[in-house]
């Protein structure tokens, strides 16, 4: 087996150049081939994980894997290449992802219970010996022609606001107050964060508008924004994906909504909605945020349409 490492050094608020010479000598030391395809920029891991691909390939080596080595996103830009590589190759096997999660926030990586401490999620992709098919969302904006694929969820609204102010916060960079810098974005954005028009249709049914759309998020994991377990039930072994539409509540319901939230309850309130689908349509009127796996998508107008794809990943 030899196994493709795409690393995002900034990753976990730049731990991982720090800890990648460590991970470096354990492989060593068990004498695993590997190869390191280090990112340089935002979005580079798109790019390597085709790369990977191409070199895999021209040997026809069918015992490779790809290992995503950082956060989220870092785990979001490999898969992307890779949808993207099959897409121009759509006859060739798929090689496996592996996802070694040295970011922050590592949601794909809860979902799945891959240990997050480095060393032993390495040990369990080392030991693993078969891939798992597992559901990956897909969304097409007809606002503006644009595609794409998310492991874990795409936001409208507030998380995708929060996304937005955290990434540009002068505090990010810091590891102990970059994290106070996202609980400040989390609260000024809770606050502030004005409704929105939100249409959202599914098979079968009438459409139905929401007047003040407040958090949009459609998932594939039960998790969110580092841990916050917004859809219990969602799951990437199942075909379906799951979509919460919270309308903008007064400070009381805000607050209700967050203790409930921590008591994994607020399905329940009124003016929080849920939808488990394989196909949603979903139209705002206005320009909003929006974000995918943790990666911003801008401030614009969205009309999607939500599916599902498959990919192998090599998990345990
Ligand atoms: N060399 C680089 N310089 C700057 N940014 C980079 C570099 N390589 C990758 N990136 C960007 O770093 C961003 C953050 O990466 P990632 O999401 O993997 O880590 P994280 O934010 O620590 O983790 P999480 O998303 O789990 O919270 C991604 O948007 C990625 O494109």
């Amino acid at each position: 087996m030899e196994y493709f490492f795409i690393v995002n050094p900034q990753a976990g608020a730049h731990n991982v150049q720090k800890l990648w010479p460590d991970i470096e000598t354990e492989l060593d030391k068990q004498h695993i081939a590997y190869r390191t395809l280090i990112t340089e920029h935002d979005g580079h891991a798109v790019t390597l994980a085709r790369r990977a691909l191409n070199l895999i390939n021209a040997v026809s080596n069918p015992n490779a894997v790809i290992v995503a080595t950082g956060g989220d996103g870092t785990l979001h830009e490999t898969m992307v290449g890779c949808m993207r590589y099959y897409a121009d190759h759509p006859q060739q096997p798929k090689i496996p992802i592996a996802f070694l999660p040295v970011g922050s926030g590592n949601d794909f990586a809860r979902a799945l219970k891959i240990p997050l401490h480095w060393e032993s999620a390495l040990t369990q992709i080392l030991s693993c010996h078969s891939a798992t098919i597992i559901t990956i969302g897909r969304f097409i904006n007809h606002d503006n022609q644009t595609d794409g694929y998310f492991t874990n969820n795409f936001g409208i609204g507030l998380d995708a606001a929060v996304v937005h102010h955290a990434n540009h916060s002068l505090l990010k960079d810091s590891a102990t107050l970059g994290k106070f810098s996202y609980m400040a974005a989390v609260f000024n954005t809770l606050i502030h964060f004005k409704g929105f028009r939100l249409t959202v249709s599914v098979p079968d049914q009438q459409p139905t508008t929401y007047q003040k759309a407040y958090l949009v998020t459609t998932t594939n994991l039960p998790y969110f924004g580092g841990g916050i377990k917004i859809a219990p039930d969602a799951s990437v072994l199942d075909d379906t994906l799951d979509l919460i539409v919270v309308e903008k509540p007064n400070i009381f319901q805000l607050i209700l909504f967050i203790v409930m939230l921590f008591l994994k309850r607020h399905l329940h309130l009124r003016f929080v909605h849920h939808y488990t689908e394989k196909k949603l349509f979903l139209k705002t009127e206005d320009s909003r945020y929006g974000q995918t796996d943790g990666e911003e998508l801008g401030n614009k107008t969205f009309d999607l349409e939500f599916g599902t794809a498959k990919y192998p990943f090599w998990i345990k």
